[in-house]
C-alpha cells in the first residue's frame, strides 16, 4: 500500500486566485510564485495546498509496473468501494479549469475536481493556521494521457464526460467562457477547428515553451520531492533551493527535444533542441521491431543486449581500451554500427537487442547535447522531463551517465516525477492571466507551515480506459469565506 500517513506528509502550498463571491466556484486559478505576506487582506482567494504523494513509483515500468498496479488496485479496493462509483463519478462531475497540451504523441490534460460527493460541510475540513477567514475544501489535480492518434477516441471521452463545460469555471460565469479551455502544444493550433466542431470547445492557445517553463517552476517549487537523480539504480531526491533555483537547463523529451535555459519566474529562452527524441524512438523502434506500443518496446528493451548491434571501442581496438582519450573497451564507439557487417540482415538481430540499442542511442545522444548546451551557458543544473522518459530506469540511467561521462563528474541530470504534465500544468496555471483583478494575490507559500491540514493522504487512478500512468494527487483548497 503506498499511502503515506497524514501526519508529518510533506505539503506544499499554492495560493491561487479565484472570484469566489458567494461560493466556492473556482475562476482564473493562477499560481504564480510570488512571496506569500501571511498578514495580507485577501477578499477573494483560494489556496491550494498540494498534499504531494506520488501516484506510482515511476521506476517500476511494463510488467513490473502493470503487476504492481494490480496488486495496488486490489489493496486499494476497499478504498475505492468506500468511495463508491457515485462518489468516484460525482467528483470527475465537479471537473474545473480543464487545461490541454496537445502534443506530436500524446495529449495531456490536468484539472481540478472537488469532492463533490460530500456535502459543503462535509468538504471543509477546518481552518488553514486557524484563520478563520478561510475554510478548506478537498479535491483532486487530475493528470491523464491519451495518444494523439486516437484524437476521436479522445473526443469521444471527453464528450461522454461532458469535459466540453469544464474551461474556467465558476458558478457565477456565462455559460460561454465554459467552453472555452486552455491548451497549449502543437496541437492546440491543428486540432483546434476539430475540437469546436465535434465539441463546442474554444481552445486559448498557449505558448508551449511558456507552459513547459511555468510548469517546472511550479512543480520544483511547491511540489516536495519533486526532483531526483538517478544514478546506477539508485533514485535521489533533489532538496530545491528555492532560492538558489535559477538558472537552470530544462530539457523536455517529447515527440522531438526542446532546451530552455531558464533564469528565472517570467525570464527563459529555448537555446537548442534536437529532432532525435521520443518520436523517433517510437517510429523507429515500430519500424525495426513491430512493436505496436511504446510500452511493448520498453519492454523488449529490458530483455535485449545493445552489444550485439552496437560497435564497442573494444570491436575497433582489438579488445582494448582507448584509454589515451578516456574510452575504455566496452564504451559504444558506433551506435548499429555492428550492423554494417556483409554477413547479417535486418532479420538475424533480435528485435530486443534493437529496441535496447535504440533507447540506448537517443537517451545517450540527448544526454550529451542537454550537456554541452549547460556548459555553452555555464548551467549547473539540468532538469529533463518530456514523456520519453516515463521514469524508465534505463533511459534515465542512461543520460545521468552521458551527463556525467561528458562532464567530467562536474554536472549531474535530475528527473521530475511528473515529468510528461509540465506543459499541460503550465496551461492549468495561466487561467488566471485574463482576470487582471485577481492579480494581487498571485501568492506562493513555498513550505507550508503546518502540515496537519493533510485529512487525507491518497492517491487513486483515473477512470480513463485509454492510457497508462494517469493519477491524481489530492489537494485542499482554502477558501476565502
Ligand atoms: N503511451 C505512450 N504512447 C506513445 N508514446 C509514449 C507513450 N508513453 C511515452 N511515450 C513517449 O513519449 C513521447 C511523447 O512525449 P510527450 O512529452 O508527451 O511529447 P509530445 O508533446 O510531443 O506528445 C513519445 O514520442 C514516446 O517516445
Ligand atoms: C517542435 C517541438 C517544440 C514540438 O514539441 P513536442 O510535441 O515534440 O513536445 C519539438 O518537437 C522540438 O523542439 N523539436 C526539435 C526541433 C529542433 O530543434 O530541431
Amino acid at each position: 500500500m503506498r499511502f503515506q500517513p497524514i501526519e508529518g506528509a510533506l505539503v506544499s502550498t499554492v495560493v491561487v486566485a479565484a472570484a469566489a463571491v458567494g461560493g466556492v466556484g473556482l475562476r482564473g486559478l493562477m499560481v504564480e510564485f510570488l512571496e506569500l505576506d501571511e498578514s495580507a487582506a485577501w477578499t477573494a482567494e483560494m489556496r491550494l495546498t498540494v498534499v504531494d504523494l506520488m501516484a506510482r513509483d515511476k521506476e517500476l515500468t511494463g510488467r513490473r509496473r502493470r503487476e504492481e498496479e494490480e496488486e495496488e488496485k486490489m489493496e486499494r479496493g476497499g478504498i475505492e468501494e468506500k468511495l463508491g462509483e457515485k462518489e468516484l463519478r460525482q467528483s470527475v462531475d465537479e471537473v474545473s479549469n480543464l487545461a490541454l497540451d496537445i502534443g506530436g504523441s500524446l495529449i495531456k490534460m490536468v484539472y481540478f475536481s472537488s469532492n463533490s460527493g460530500s456535502s459543503v460541510d462535509d468538504q471543509v475540513h477546518g481552518s488553514a493556521n486557524g484563520d478563520s477567514n478561510h475554510s478548506v475544501l478537498s479535491g483532486r489535480l487530475h493528470f491523464e494521457k491519451f495518444e494523439t492518434r486516437k484524437i476521436d477516441d479522445w473526443i469521444g471521452y471527453l464528450s461522454s464526460k461532458q469535459f466540453r463545460q469544464y474551461g474556467a469555471q465558476c458558478n457565477q460565469a456565462p455559460a460561454s467562457d465554459k467552453n472555452i479551455i486552455k491548451a497549449t502544444g502543437g496541437g492546440a493550433f491543428k486540432f483546434a477547428d476539430l475540437l469546436k466542431e465535434k465539441l463546442g470547445i474554444i481552445l486559448d492557445k498557449e505558448d508551449e515553451m511558456d507552459c513547459l517553463v511555468t510548469g517546472a517552476n511550479f512543480l520544483l517549487k511547491a511540489v516536495h520531492n519533486e526532483a531526483f537523480t538517478y544514478m546506477d539504480g539508485q533514485k535521489e531526491y533533489v532538496q530545491i533551493d528555492q532560492i538558489d533555483l535559477y538558472p537552470y537547463l530544462l530539457v523536455n523529451i517529447g515527440s522531438g527535444v526542446s532546451m530552455i535555459k531558464v533564469d528565472s519566474d517570467s525570464k527563459f529562452e529555448r537555446v537548442s533542441g534536437t529532432s532525435v527524441g521520443g518520436g523517433t524512438f517510437l517510429g523507429l523502434g515500430k519500424l525495426l521491431t513491430k512493436c505496436k506500443s511504446f510500452d511493448d518496446l520498453l519492454e523488449l528493451s529490458h530483455q535485449g543486449n545493445n552489444r550485439v548491434i552496437d560497435m564497442l571501442v573494444g570491436d575497433i581496438y582489438g579488445g582494448m581500451d582507448y584509454s589515451k582519450i578516456g574510452l575504455t573497451s566496452t564504451a559504444i564507439a558506433s551506435s548499429f554500427g555492428k550492423a554494417i557487417s556483409k554477413e547479417r540482415e535486418l532479420e538475424d538481430y533480435r528485435p530486443e537487442d534493437m529496441a535496447r540499442s535504440l533507447l540506448r542511442m537517443i537517451s545517450n545522444n540527448i544526454g550529451q547535447i542537454a550537456y554541452l548546451n549547460a556548459l555553452r551557458f555555464g548551467l549547473k543544473r539540468i532538469f529533463f522531463g518530456g514523456f520519453f522518459i516515463r521514469g524508465h530506469a534505463y533511459t534515465m540511467d542512461t543520460i545521468s551517465v552521458a551527463v556525467n561521462f561528458w562532464s567530467k563528474g562536474d554536472a549531474k541530470a535530475m528527473f521530475l516525477r511528473h515529468e510528461g504534465f509540465l506543459g499541460a500544468l503550465g496551461a492549468f496555471m495561466s487561467y488566471e492571466k485574463n482576470d487582471p483583478a485577481d492579480e494581487a494575490s498571485h501568492q506562493l507559500v513555498k513550505q507550508f507551515p503546518n502540515s496537519s491540514y493533510c485529512i487525507e493522504d491518497r492517491v487513486q487512478s483515473s477512470d480513463s480506459t485509454y492510457a497508462s500512468d494517469n493519477g491524481c494527487i489530492e489537494c485542499r483548497l482554502q477558501v476565502a469565506k
